[in-house]
């Protein structure tokens, strides 16, 4: 479930008619999603994404996120432009919370992705990359190895063995691959979660990206690593032609480095290290009965194994 405020008719009404988006006509709330609380807009003139902003994103870092869905789509990026209200605002106070209106765009998010709409996907990510590099704003990633690694470690031995026993075996590994962790592959704004969940897509083609609220400066080969991570391993078993069809995509639009290509392995490694933590940390906040999703960090620990034993051969 994705609804965690209630908002009425009236409350709907009212913040609608701050922006200049014609007359709501109707309001569906949005299950999906995990974070924040969304609704599905529908005015005289058009679609719109309402979000309300429910937990992790410190609203401090809003104006970063929506400026950079502002520059992304204003550079040719599929993604939602923000709708400003009347004020030009980009998100508004509503009921204490933190409330923004952002395009509609069309598409589904595959389940069992394809190799064409991988190679979409690399290409897409790409162009987001190249056109992130003059944005004018900066976030640092709190979410890099060295922050995984104090959240596993915050969680503690005993309770990863308590959602399994093999997990506090890397905690190890985590710390190695905080002491070899590379820092000066090239860099620009990177999306850092883009999992099939936040690509909309209309057969083959990417109709848009969403879900920014992880986006920071880092290492683009990592952002390349993250979506190869979270995109080639259907059924939990990896899928080389996936593989292959994301990294050539990714290269059409922009050729990585030598250096680049070299660190895809162990930034793979720590692409998994970031979600095996921030599922652990979830698990473990999340009372088994509650009707949120909890996600496995196991599956994460599985393609890091993969990852740490195929090395090069992952990415050729
Ligand atoms: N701009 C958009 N256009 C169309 N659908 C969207 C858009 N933004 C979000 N959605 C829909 O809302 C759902 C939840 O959005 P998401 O940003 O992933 O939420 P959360 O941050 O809570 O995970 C998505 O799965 C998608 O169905
Ligand atoms: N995609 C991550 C967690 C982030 O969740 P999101 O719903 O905000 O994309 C995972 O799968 O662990």
């Amino acid at each position: 479930m994705a609804v965690y405020t209630h908002l009425g008719a009236e409350d709907l009404a009212r913040l609608i008619a701050e922006y200049d988006v014609g007359e709501l006509t109707s309001a569906k709330g949005i299950a999906e999603g995990i974070s924040n609380s969304n609704w599905l807009i529908e005015t005289s003139r058009g679609r719109y994404i309402l979000t309300m902003y429910e937990r992790r994103i410190d609203t401090a870092q809003l104006p970063f996120f929506l400026g950079l869905l502002d520059h992304l789509a204003a550079n040719g990026c599929a993604v939602p432009a923000t709708i400003h209200d009347r004020s030009g605002a980009g998100f508004r106070q509503f009921d204490g919370k933190a409330v923004a209106l952002i395009e509609f765009l069309p598409g589904v998010s595959p389940t069992e992705p394809t190799a064409g709409q991988a190679e979409a996907v690399g290409a897409a990510l790409a162009k987001v990359h190249l056109a992130a590099q003059d944005f004018g704003m900066d976030r640092a990633n709190d979410l890099a190895p060295a922050d995984t690694l104090a959240v596993l470690e915050k969680c503690g031995e005993d309770a990863l063995a308590g959602i399994d026993p093999a997990l506090p075996d890397i905690l190890p590994r985590a710390r190695a691959l905080v002491a070899g962790w590379p820092t000066d592959l090239p860099r620009s704004v990177i999306h850092s979660d883009l999992f099939p969940d936040n690509v909309l897509m209309l057969g083959s083609k990417v109709s848009g990206m969403i879900d920014f609220y992880f986006a920071c400066n880092d290492a683009m080969a990592y952002d390349l690593a993250v979506t190869h991570a979270a995109w080639c391993f259907p059924g939990g078993t990896f899928a080389p032609e996936l593989g292959k069809a994301l990294v050539s995509g990714y290269e059409k639009v922009r050729p990585l480095g030598e250096d680049e290509r070299e660190a895809l392995p162990l930034l793979a490694q720590g692409a998994c290290q970031r979600f095996v933590a921030s599922r652990a940390e979830d698990w473990l906040d999340t009372p088994a009965d509650a009707h949120v999703l909890r996600k496995d960090p196991m599956d994460f620990v599985r393609r890091w194994d993969f990852y740490a034993e195929k090395g090069a051969e992952a990415f050729s």
